[in-house]
């Protein structure tokens, strides 16, 4: 789309003459780009929509609506008169008072005729976010609620029992952490007398927030000081655990995993149990689990007889449980201000509830979201955030936004491919990386700026050059930047807050989580569930057992007298598995680059020459 208007404002009879366009080369991206919006074929390209007469509809209203927007933009183009852009700034700032955040969508360049042929869409998504908050079913697929935005406000909560599930558990919460903060629950063994660190051990929606949280919020000296597990590299786990060293004994281990059965954080725990054992200390003393109730994990904390154990609801999804259990024990135990926390996002919540869409700062991003990707995703968001604490909020955005919006189905069945790319670092860091590309390259995305307006604590500022501050160079770079990208036609937002505090940053989660919420009813999409991830879970287990097959296989080859090599075809044959013949390969290779009892004769850079077999034959496994 980048492109397309750039193209469409040189010359306007691009337009009424799409065959034009087809003919030059230089303009093949960008149609394949729109075909792939209209889910046409073009070329090679196949159709991929089921045309139920809804879809038909559906499609094209979606395509005038998105080539009447390509219309207005090549007439109008963006913006350059400085006058203009300042009433432009003006008329649409918004500035939410209490919680000091700004929300500046000047540099979108949505037309007043977009904004209006946007009602009807609007209208529907304040509905159904409405009827969200009420306890609806949201997520179709999962029969389920979806109830974050009552974490914040447990009145809010469609049932009593829910309301006090959601009390209790927060009071249970800051009871346990101010517990072991104050040194009234310790650790059995050390010397330290109570608890110094904490591991926590999660992946995805069960560590991105905390992350995201502790590197904005903890202070410098926390009561506990916070580490991750969130994946199954061996050697990233044994990292923490060795950072950890004579600590392990006053360290305080939260597991976190809604389902209690994802892999990756089963096999943390199973390594950090581990290590517990090898240091001669009891783990269910140390440990702490966050799941829902009878889950895996669940069941295993009650048994082993656990430290302590908080839920997670059904009703959260991974991605929204920043003010769960899941984020909140993290956070309390850091000493962060969880109550601040709650009370941002409550206020923003009510911010964002209103169905003006110039006054909800959500529905405001979410419009640019539509106007910058035509509602389809033919631009990436880049997440600049100019101030070091918030590093990880882009890529807490990426889960938040790709993993609800990167949907194969709309919620009539019609396959869309939606999306909305979301990456970036931090400014002024990425201008001395990326940002290049992004002025002059290849136009394929839009920005937010996130800026803050403190520096420094007041009192800690001073001048590095007369009358200049170190924060008023990041302050210039960050308008610097903006300045020029949107000079060559790179279209931006920019949320301003006044500090980084647990309300701010409480705040910008619920933003966030509220514009993915509509943004998805904008788009039809099922924001709450993730059908693909599951693919990807299923293939991980298979070739799992496959590498269990083969090993079998060895096994039987090798218990022979005298042993059997075996090429990998032979491999693929007694495994029935011969369309798997690439995946055999590689298993052997990791198998045999980590010493495994697995013997590879022959060189790995020429598969075929390659011969297998056990250095130990397995007899009890030959006749089980
Ligand atoms: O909390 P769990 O169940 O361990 O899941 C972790 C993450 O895995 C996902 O389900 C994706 O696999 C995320 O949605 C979720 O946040």
């Amino acid at each position: 789309m980048s492109s397309i208007s750039g193209l469409f404002s040189s010359s306007s009879t691009f337009i009424s003459s799409p065959n034009s366009l087809r003919n030059s080369p230089k303009n093949q991206r960008d149609l394949i780009g729109i075909s792939k919006l209209f889910g046409r074929s073009s070329g090679n390209h196949h159709e991929f929509r089921r045309f139920t007469p809804q879809a038909v509809a559906r499609e094209v209203s979606a395509e005038s609506l998105i080539s009447e927007a390509l219309k207005k933009k090549a007439v109008k183009g963006l913006e350059k008169d400085p006058y203009a852009l300042w009433h432009r700034y003006v008329d649409w700032l918004y500035q939410h008072k209490e919680l000091g955040i700004f929300l500046d969508v000047s540099r979108i360049g949505f037309t007043d005729e977009f904004f209006e042929s946007m009602t009807p869409r609007f209208e529907a998504a304040f509905k159904a976010m409405d009827e969200l908050e009420r306890g609806a079913i949201a997520n179709p697929d999962e029969g389920r609620m979806v109830g974050h935005y009552w974490l914040r406000s447990s009145h809010l909560a469609p049932t009593a029992f829910l309301r006090q599930q959601i009390d209790t558990t927060l009071e249970a919460i800051c009871r346990f952490s101010e517990d072991v903060t104050r040194g009234k629950i310790k650790p059995p063994s050390s010397p330290a007398g109570r608890f110094t660190q904490v591991l926590s051990v999660g992946i995805g929606g069960s560590a991105l927030g905390p992350q995201f949280v502790a590197e904005a919020l903890a202070p410098d000296n926390p009561p506990l000081k916070i580490r991750f597990i969130d994946n199954t590299d061996p050697a990233g786990i044994d990292h923490q655990i060795a950072q950890l060293g004579p600590e392990l004994a006053s360290t305080l281990v939260v597991v976190i995993s809604k389902s209690g059965g994802t892999p990756e954080t089963r096999n943390g725990l199973l390594e950090v149990q581990k290590a517990f054992r090898e240091a001669g200390l009891d783990f269910s003393k140390q440990g702490v689990a966050i799941t829902q109730e009878n889950s895996l994990l669940d069941n295993t904390a009650r048994i082993e007889g656990w430290l302590a154990r908080f839920p997670m609801f059904d009703w959260v999804g991974g991605r929204t449980s920043e003010m769960s259990a899941v984020g909140l024990l993290a956070a309390a135990l850091q000493g962060i201000d969880i109550r601040e926390l709650l009370a941002g996002a409550a206020l923003m919540d009510e911010a964002t509830r209103t169905p003006v869409v110039k006054n909800n700062p959500a529905a405001l991003l979410a419009l640019c979201w539509y106007w910058a990707s035509d509602g389809v995703g033919s631009k990436d968001m880049v997440v600049l955030p100019y101030k070091d604490s918030l590093l990880l909020f882009s890529r807490y955005l990426q889960q938040l936004v790709m993993e609800s919006l990167g949907k194969e189905y709309d919620l009539d069945g019609n396959r869309v491919n939606q999306g909305l790319t979301v990456y970036g670092n931090k400014g002024s860091t990425d201008q001395h990386a990326y940002i290049q590309q992004l002025r002059d390259g290849v136009h394929n995305f839009f920005v937010t700026f996130i800026e803050v307006l403190r520096d420094r604590p007041p009192g800690h500022d001073w001048e590095l050059e007369p009358g200049v501050t170190c924060g008023d160079y990041l302050f210039g770079m960050l308008q610097g930047t903006r300045s020029a990208l949107y000079a060559n036609n790179r279209e931006s937002i920019s949320v301003t807050v006044q500090e980084v505090t647990p309300r701010s940053v409480g705040a910008l989660i619920a933003l966030y989580e509220r514009a993915v919420g509509i943004y998805a009813n904008l788009i039809n999409i099922n924001a709450y569930h993730q059908p693909g991830v599951e693919a990807g879970k299923k293939a991980a287990g298979e070739v799992l057992g496959l590498q269990k097959r083969i090993l079998s296989v060895l096994n039987e080859a090798s218990c022979k007298e005298p042993v059997e090599p075996l090429t990998l075809d032979e491999i693929a044959q007694r495994c029935h598995a011969p369309e798997q013949i690439e995946m055999i390969y590689k298993i052997v290779a990791h198998m045999a680059a980590n010493d495994r009892a697995l013997i590879a004769e022959g060189s790995c850079g020429s598969p075929r020459s390659i011969k297998v077999f056990l250095g130990e034959c397995n007899v009890d496994e030959l006749y089980a």
